[in-house]
């Protein structure tokens, strides 16, 4: 595990960003593992800035993203897949259909979520996943007790995560109960990952996942077994280490 400390949460997406870059010229098809929440947002702008420059171009780029909330569709200002097209697919010069995102209204998810398994297999590999950290270990939507052998799968969503996620809603009861997810297994295929913290209040998560026990209660500990991970953790989250 390689930890990369950084100042704040500019010098993290910086970071961050110039690693992507570094594998998106490296390969022909270079084939993205990307996540939402806050902390991977300056990541994206730095990428957009990246693409107007003309410093990079995403045209033979393919996408995976980690989760998706079940019952919400592209046009819910809350799903992943608005999300991640207003922050950045529609910014730069990917073409959209080789972007993915696990459909949230699939009628039927067990299905949706093995076709997206499947896909993520058809593509081959993914060359860098991109994580953000829950702050009780889950990554992706793998809360604490998923099994470390899981692939895409529907998972019921932590009361603290829903809490956590509460800030983009209206309230507490509009948070889907459910979502999503690559599973951990999925996750540790990638060939290389980059997981971004950022604050104070990821200092205790951050702390657990370098030091603490491999443990499937603490979902992102699994990372100590992954032979390319590359931590880049700002000087707040660091303060525990
Ligand atoms: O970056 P944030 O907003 O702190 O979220 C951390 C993690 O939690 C999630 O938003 C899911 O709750 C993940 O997508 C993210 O990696």
């Amino acid at each position: 595990m390689r930890i990369i400390n950084v100042k704040d949460y500019h010098d993290m997406s910086e970071k961050a960003s110039s690693l992507l870059l570094d594998v998106i010229e490296n390969n022909e098809h270079p084939v993205l593992g990307l996540a939402t929440g806050s902390t991977p947002e300056g990541l994206y702008e730095q990428l957009i800035a990246k693409n107007k420059e003309k410093v990079v171009s995403f045209q033979n780029t393919t996408t995976f993203n980690l989760d998706e909330y079940v019952g919400l569709d592209a046009n819910d200002s809350n799903s992943y897949r608005y999300f991640m097209n207003e922050k950045l697919f529609n910014h730069i010069d990917i073409p959209l259909e080789n972007t993915h995102v696990p459909n949230g209204v699939a009628e039927n998810s067990e299905v949706e979520c093995k076709e997206y398994e499947q896909a993520i297999q058809n593509a081959d590999r993914v060359d860098v996943q991109v994580l953000g950290l829950g702050l009780n270990g889950h990554i992706g939507f793998n809360e604490p007790g998923t099994s470390f052998s899981s692939r895409t799968h529907v998972v019921e969503l932590d009361e603290s995560t829903r809490k956590a996620n509460a800030r983009f809603f209206e309230s507490l009861e509009e948070v889907p109960t459910q979502a999503i997810t690559m599973g951990i297994d999925t996750i540790m295929e990638s060939k290389e990952i980059v997981l971004l913290v950022s604050g104070e209040n990821k200092a205790e998560a951050l702390k657990q996942l370098v030091h603490g026990e491999i443990t499937e209660d603490f979902p992102a500990s699994i990372l100590q077994k992954h032979k390319n991970v590359t931590i880049i953790a700002d000087k707040a989250a660091s303060t525990k280490l």
